[in-house]
């Protein structure tokens, strides 16, 4: 049994206050794009996990074995074999981790037949991280808290191409969020996200971009280079360090390649 585990980009993103437990009070949009890592479970005498084009080690701090021994705690499931197929950069902002592990827990729902609701899956998922949830529902959906409230929100970009750079610059999310300081928002995510997709440019932003952009000028560069190159909107994702822009369409981008791994849309 196989899944296309798919990324997210991070449509705005605002650090709201840092909680008692030190994790952070957000709001974002997030939004599913077609850039795939690959999970598949198959029979086995005993737990395995094997990962391709990766240097991840597959220990038990891997996501999808997380998922299993979560699962395993209130449910009777034998040994699996779990293949793994990393394509989504890592420590990119694009929630690879996150998507591998609500794959896996999609995955072991049907393959052992467990019959969990989409809100049991969403429970587990929030149990493995804060991006995992949205995974489950896996459509453009608004973000409260520390990321797993989750409400549907009518975004569709499928009449454009988002195309995803990401520099040889790993963010870990806990340091991106060491170093931001929350704010009171001056515009409403939720209304700007209406605005005729031209005016994002001036309205949605991701409130890492401040401290990560003076840490790590490139990125920044990178979101400007994506405007010149024609991007309708361009910004950081998530934690970083990867830059989305999205495009009507994808002539003359060649040059993107030279500031870091350029990941076109995969219509599978
Ligand atoms: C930056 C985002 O990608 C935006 O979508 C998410 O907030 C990060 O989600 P994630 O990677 O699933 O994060 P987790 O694995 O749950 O947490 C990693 C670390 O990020 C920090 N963290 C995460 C989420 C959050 N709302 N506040 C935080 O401060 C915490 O230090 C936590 O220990
Ligand atoms: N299956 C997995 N794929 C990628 N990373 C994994 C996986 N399992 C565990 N990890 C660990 O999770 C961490 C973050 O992974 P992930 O790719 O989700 O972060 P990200 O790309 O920064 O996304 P985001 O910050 O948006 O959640 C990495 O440090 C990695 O070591």
């Amino acid at each position: 049994m196989l899944k296309f585990a798919n990324a997210k980009i991070n449509l705005g993103l605002h650090i709201l206050s840092k909680r008692e437990d030190g994790y952070h009070e957000l709001e974002t949009i997030f939004y599913p794009v077609k850039i795939y890592d690959v999970v598949e479970i198959l029979p086995s005498e005993k737990l395995e996990l094997k990962i391709w084009n990766s240097d991840l080690i597959a220990d038990d701090q891997n996501l999808c074995l997380k998922a299993y021994y979560l699962l395993k705690q209130d449910h009777h499931i034998d040994p699996v074999k779990i293949h793994l197929l990393k394509n989504i950069p890592i420590g990119a902002g694009l929630g690879g981790g996150s998507s591998d592990a609500s794959s896996t827990l999609e995955l072991l729902n049907n393959y052992f037949k467990l019959n969990l609701s989409k809100n049991q899956l969403k429970s587990y998922a929030a149990q493995l991280g804060a991006d995992c949830p949205f995974f489950i529902d896996n459509q453009a959906m608004y973000a409260q808290g520390i990321g797993t409230e989750l409400s549907e929100i009518d975004v569709d970009l499928s009449a454009y191409q988002i195309v995803v750079i990401k520099p040889d610059i790993h963010i870990s999310t806990a340091e991106a969020y060491r170093n931001v300081s929350p704010m009171t928002p001056s515009v409403n995510l939720k209304e700007a996200i209406r605005l005729p997709i031209q005016e994002w440019k001036y309205q949605i932003i991701n409130d890492f971009e401040i401290s990560l952009f003076d840490r790590y000028p490139v990125i920044g560069d990178i979101k400007a280079k994506l405007y010149e190159k024609g991007a309708i909107y361009a910004s950081m994702s998530g934690s970083g360090s990867s830059v989305f822009g999205i495009f009507e369409n994808l002539e003359g981008l060649e040059e993107l390649n030279k500031y870091g791994k350029v990941y076109l849309p995969v219509n599978l």
